[in-house]
């Protein structure tokens, strides 16, 4: 970590420390002084993850347009492909390292200070990290939660995940922003030259290819646990009836199963590939289909069984989910510029006028104008006026293009879930 990064550090920690904002010049000293009386033998050698004077760039990303980033690697080391994304999030990457819709994908945080919670047993999002690689400005040199465990490098190095710092991910971000998403090529191995390494993000593209079926369960499973009494902040679900959900995993994410459970679900999880038929026979309340990663053109066999179960029981949509459901509508997705990836994009619920902030990771969208008449657009990102929800009340579908589990949140779209209940309560109502 550079001094910038110290200096950054300590400002943003200043009410820790009790120091006025912006400091006075001779706090100036202090920085230097805490920079150099930082315990680097005890707490770095304990965490891993000091710099140590020798550290030098290992490590290089390379993208299709050509721009080579020289950066250091932490984590698991090798040569890997993927697509790279930004995310806006300030907090919450464990969960994003552990969220099934990033597999493909190298994760750069646009917040510039990563690490320095650590990871914690409670947060994954799923049984494992599938994404490419992240790609961060500073690596923390220390960590500092109540619930730290483990540091985020060893956490990467024990799941084979590859991280880089020391990297310029404003000027990536930017070139993200101009250019659209870029294909890239991580390595830490200096035996392959920089044309190979441009010569493979060239060749590999992430349009196109079922990534879902490699982040699905095998098997059909139970899901009981609630959000913990101490992280629940909506007490909704209590005392109403269970409703029997199935829920298609098509990259879950751990939170849209605490949250369904909480308002009063009884779950079962089942494979991507799940015939619609074995659904109905099982006789749900409603049906769930979640977020997921990659193309929803490349899954044709999941549309069709969205389609088969379509009409016949209350369904909700998250994510990939809401692109699939478009889909098996009629309507058509396309593939956006660089997408959204964050915990901070502002949604309007054109039902109710009123605005969420939410957490959205996606790149592709459904076209509003490709869907057949019926088909209402409930929900608008107010950063660029795409389609952020649809329902068709004649069949009872509803659902979000983002996140409204959102873990570690925001929490505003929470009530989707009741609307899903509502929904469920009305049709059983009306047979
Ligand atoms: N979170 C998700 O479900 C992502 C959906 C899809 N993979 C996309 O990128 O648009």
């Amino acid at each position: 970590m550079g001094i910038y990064a110290m200096d950054f550090a300590l400002k943003f920690n200043h009410s820790i420390f009790s120091t006025p904002y912006p400091p006075k010049p001779s706090p100036k000293c202090r920085f230097l002084t805490a920079r150099c009386s930082l315990p680097l033998s005890s707490d770095g050698a304990a965490t891993g993850l000091a710099e140590r004077p020798w550290k030098v760039a290992d490590a290089r990303l390379v993208l299709e347009d050509g721009s080579i980033w020289r950066a250091k690697s932490f984590g698991a080391s090798g040569t890997r492909v993927g697509e790279v994304v930004f995310n806006t999030s300030l907090t919450g990457y464990q969960e994003i390292l552990t969220d099934p819709s990033y597999a493909g994908q190298f994760v750069l945080m646009t917040n510039p200070h990563i690490g320095n919670t650590g990871v914690n047993f409670d947060d994954d999002e799923s049984r494992q990290c599938f994404l490419a690689g992240l790609v961060i400005r500073c690596l923390s040199i220390k960590t500092s939660n109540w619930r730290c465990v483990e540091t985020l490098g060893d956490y990467l190095a024990e799941r084979n995940v590859m991280g880089i710092y020391d990297v310029d991910t404003r000027a990536i971000t930017r070139r993200l922003r101009q250019d659209g998403s870029l294909i890239g090529v991580l390595s830490t191995e200096q035996s392959r030259s920089d044309d190979e390494l441009l010569e493979m993000s060239r060749s590999w593209d992430i349009v196109g290819i079922d990534l879902i079926s490699g982040v699905t369960c095998n098997a059909p499973y139970e899901w009981v646990d609630e959000t913990k009494s101490e992280w629940d902040f909506n007490s909704d679900g209590r005392d109403r009836d269970t409703y029997r959900v199935i829920a298609y995993d098509f990259g879950i994410k751990h939170n849209i199963l605490r949250r369904l459970a909480s308002y009063g679900c009884k779950i079962t999880v089942v494979p991507s590939t799940w015939p619609a038929a074995e659904t109905l026979k099982l006789k749900p309340d409603g049906v769930l289909f979640s977020n997921g990663p990659g193309d929803p053109s490349a899954v044709p066999y999941a549309v069709e069984t969205v389609k088969e179960i379509l009409g016949k029981v209350p369904v909700f949509g998250i994510c990939m989910g809401h692109q699939l459901l478009g889909q098996a509508l009629g309507g058509k997705t396309f593939k956006m510029k660089f997408g959204h990836h964050g915990g901070n994009h502002p949604v309007r619920n054109l039902r109710n006028g009123r605005v969420e902030i939410s957490a959205q990771n996606h790149n592709y969208a459904v076209d509003p104008a490709s869907l057949p008449e019926g088909v209402e657009v409930t929900h608008v990102n107010l950063n660029d006026g795409s389609c952020a929800g649809l329902a068709y009340p004649a069949l009872s579908i509803m659902s979000l293009q983002y996140h409204p589990e959102a873990s570690p949140g925001p929490h505003d779209s929470d009530c989707a879930f009741r609307e899903f209940i509502e929904l469920m309560e009305s049709t059983k109502q009306a047979a």
